[in-house]
């Protein structure tokens, strides 16, 4: 088994818990392409983990020789979580994100799109998020929108933290296809208040309000951005 590290080593450079890497485009492109498709299959698995019916025999060596493939992906690990890098070019990644990271079979994940109003998904979610029957868990609508709303309010051109969120849950989120939308509602200073919605077929499931924080350590200064 080689031990050969898939990047070079990461610059000393560091803000905020954002790791500066210079590890070229196209290799992080390629790598990523590669964890997804493991990520694609886990995240089957767990769907059929969730749904079998085969005999408890059956269950009893699928769990051995998936135990053999742990072993395998351990033989080489990061330290710590995958974390958020990016490199000269402004190529962000974040492949261990609960809600968007490529690598992360718990995450849908959810393809977020900037449009003209702010930023959209379209997500279908299975039997791993389920809450009461058939319908999404509340904690679950949560975090897609505290994702999607976080990058709504960062808008490409700075880094924003949830102060606050607040939910309404109109009704029970079904299970399936879904749209989240999110636009920035005002800003005062270092504050952004974002608005955002899940909606199935019928209509809005979810409303949720936010403020997201510009923290004082990673904003960016506009005069420099503009002299730049
Ligand atoms: C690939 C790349 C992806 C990168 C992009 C990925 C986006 C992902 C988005 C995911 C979103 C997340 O899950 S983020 C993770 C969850 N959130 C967190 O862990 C945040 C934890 N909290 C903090 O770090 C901090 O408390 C902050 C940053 C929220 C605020 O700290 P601060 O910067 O020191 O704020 P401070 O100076 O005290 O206050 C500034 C102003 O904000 C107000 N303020 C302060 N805290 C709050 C608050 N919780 N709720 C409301 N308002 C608040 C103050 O009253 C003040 O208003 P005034 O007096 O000026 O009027």
């Amino acid at each position: 088994m080689t031990s050969r590290p898939p990047f070079p080593e990461v610059s000393a450079l560091s803000i905020g818990g954002f790791v500066r890497d210079d590890t070229p485009t196209p290799e992080v492109d390629r790598r990523e392409a590669v964890l997804a498709s493991l990520a694609g299959t886990v995240r089957e698995l767990v769907d059929a983990a969730i749904r079998t019916t085969v005999d408890d025999g059956e269950v009893h060596r699928i769990r051995d020789d998936l135990a053999g493939l742990v072993d395998r992906l351990r033989a080489s690990q990061l330290p710590g979580p995958a974390g958020v890098r990016f490199n000269g070019e402004m190529r962000a990644w974040n492949w261990g994100n609960a809600v968007v990271g490529a690598a992360n079979a718990i995450a849908p994940p959810l393809e977020v799109v900037h449009d003209a109003s702010g930023c959209h998904a379209d997500v279908v979610l299975g039997a791993a998020y389920e809450g009461p029957p058939g319908l999404v868990h509340g904690g679950v609508s949560a975090m897609l929108l505290d994702h999607i709303m976080g990058v709504t309010a960062s808008a490409m051109r700075r880094t924003t933290f949830t102060g606050t969120l607040t939910m309404r849950y109109r009704r029970g989120t079904p299970l399936g296809p879904l749209r989240l939308e999110a636009s920035i509602a005002r800003e005062e200073g270092r504050k952004v208040f974002v608005v955002a919605s899940i909606a199935d077929a019928d209509g809005v499931t979810v409303e949720a309000d936010g403020i997201f924080i510009e923290p004082a350590g990673l904003r960016i200064d506009p005069q420099e951005q503009t002299s730049a």
